[in-house]
């Protein structure tokens, strides 16, 4: 039997994880997660004092992801989170296999100007640089698809569709 999607929207800060995140999860009618709700507040406050996490800090926030991941294996569901390294998304993929990863991708100039489109937000833009050095790209064994961020949310949204195929709804009947 086909789930309905299980999917983390990952890139760099300022890729557009939480808005397409959000958009997708309503598009496919599955619920919605952002990660950043699940830091430790250490993390957010090391990160707004401008220093990047290291993988000790994101240990701890990954298993509440994967817990998160898992509990919805059966329904579906979308979460946001950067899973930057390939061993994250390992960690994730231990909790729940099937979780599909689906990469926001551009330039750093794209990204940092949306980046610095958010006044105040707690990410600073000097840990941009950071998060790119931290990206490792999908590996050619790992279930996920990488798309362009040049493009409206609606369209990024639609190329997931177009991609992946006509959603298997949680409540089977909903429409498309
Ligand atoms: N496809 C897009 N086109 C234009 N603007 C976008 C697009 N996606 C996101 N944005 C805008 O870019 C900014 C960053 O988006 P968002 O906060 O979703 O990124 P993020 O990856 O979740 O960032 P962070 O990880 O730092 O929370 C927001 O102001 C958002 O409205
Ligand atoms: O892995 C990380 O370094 C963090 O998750 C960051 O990506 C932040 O969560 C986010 O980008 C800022 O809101």
């Amino acid at each position: 039997m086909t789930h309905p999607p299980l999917l983390v929207v990952m890139g760099v800060s300022g890729s557009g994880k939480s808005t397409v995140g959000a958009a997708l999860a309503q598009r496919l009618g599955v619920p919605y997660a952002d990660a950043d709700d699940l830091h430790p507040q250490a993390n957010i406050e090391k990160m707004a004092a401008g220093e990047a996490l290291d993988d000790g800090d994101r240990y701890p926030w990954l298993e509440t992801i994967g817990a998160w991941l898992a509990d919805r294996d059966g329904s579906g569901g979308v979460i946001s989170c950067s899973a930057l390294k390939v061993a994250y998304r390992d960690q994730l993929r231990r909790h729940a296999p099937r979780v599909r990863f689906v990469h926001l991708s551009g330039s750093r100039e794209v990204i940092a100007r949306r980046q610095a489109s958010r006044p105040g937000h707690f990410m600073p833009a000097s840990l941009l640089d950071s998060q790119f050095a931290t990206l490792e790209q999908l590996g050619p064994t790992e279930d996920g698809l990488v798309i362009d961020v040049e493009q409206s949310v609606d369209d990024i949204v639609q190329e997931y569709v177009d991609l992946t195929g006509p959603p298997v709804r949680p409540h089977p009947g909903d429409p498309v």
